[in-house]
């Protein structure tokens, strides 16, 4: 069931007549979604760190649901400013993909000592590496191969993502304790995919896994503990955020479809953002996928 959705939506060419295709910005339709609450314990204070971190600092222009058919699958329809979504993903861009984080291109031996992809990547405008880069990995290194989390392979986990995360499990009323020490940062360009897989290599498959996406939209299948289960497809656009707790942290999921703004239409942040970063944001998808590895001891 799951192969046989992924196939159809990855050859899809435009959203148009994908009625199945669940998208929380229009109608909320009460048989898969429930608007949630979130925590009545909030300050001016608080008000103030979510200003920091690029969120909404009214709670009450928040729009959080629960995904009834996919227990514990929790959507964010975009908490961002729009000058929020233009920080985090420079820092994605900038920050994230220098050492000690580790990056898809590290093996190539592109890069000399030093040298970082961006400024490489833009200096005669190296259109190459700047779209060679994948992915890169921050905190606990996730290892492709093995699938193991070690010790040794391991960085400091950038401070404003794991209060950002922390903030919003939070909010959630989902766990006072979660920890944000691994983190994967995609990097998409429309012809990407990212086939059905679950994310079971932590040793805490309890805690929460957060996934936050900027830049194009794409389709994001998800469906239960096997192959077998019928997905359900969700629109993400720049900015959303699903959580992915409970039962549906081991839930399949994958992405088969990134999708290119209509001509007409203009990128749905706000403000537009300056070269170089707007030209690479045009053919990108970024998501950053947050986890918890350890158990709380
Ligand atoms: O890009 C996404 O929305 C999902 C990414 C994901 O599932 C992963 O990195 O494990
Ligand atoms: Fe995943």
């Amino acid at each position: 069931m799951f192969k046989e959705r992924f196939k159809f939506y990855k050859h899809i060419n435009s959203l148009e007549q994908q009625s199945d295709v669940i998208d929380f910005a229009n109608e909320v339709n009460t048989d898969f979604m429930k608007p949630k609450k979130l925590t009545s314990e909030f300050s001016n204070n608080d008000k103030e760190i979510l200003d920091d971190l690029g969120l909404k600092s009214d709670l009450s222009d928040w729009n959080c649901y629960d995904v009834l058919n996919i227990p514990g699958l929790i959507f964010i329809k975009n908490p961002f400013t729009s000058t929020g979504q233009k920080c985090w993903m420079k820092r994605c861009i900038v920050d994230y993909t220098r050492k000690p984080n580790r990056l898809n291109i590290d093996a190539h031996h592109i890069l000399g000592d030093g040298e970082d992809w961006w400024s490489i990547a833009n200096k005669n405008g190296n259109i190459k590496l700047r779209d060679q880069l994948r992915w890169a990995t921050l905190g606990y290194h996730h290892n492709w191969d093995t699938k193991v989390y070690s010790e040794t392979a391991k960085s400091e986990f950038p401070k404003e993502l794991s209060k950002l995360s922390k903030t919003i499990i939070n909010l959630l009323q989902l766990s006072d304790e979660f920890m944000a020490e691994a983190a994967i940062v995609n990097f998409y360009h429309p012809a990407s995919t990212l086939s059905g897989h679950t994310d079971h290599s932590e040793y805490n498959l309890s805690a929460p896994l957060l996934s936050i996406s900027f830049g194009l939209s794409a389709i994001f299948l998800i469906g239960g503990r096997s192959l077998d289960d019928k997905p359900s497809a969700i629109l993400l656009r720049s900015g959303d955020v699903i959580v992915m707790s409970k039962e549906s942290r081991l839930c399949y999921h994958g992405v088969p479809k990134v999708l290119l703004p209509k001509n007409d239409q203009h990128f749905n942040y706000d403000n537009e953002m300056e070269d170089p970063f707007k030209s690479y944001m045009q053919v990108t998808r970024i998501n950053i996928n947050v986890r918890q590895v350890n158990n709380i001891v």
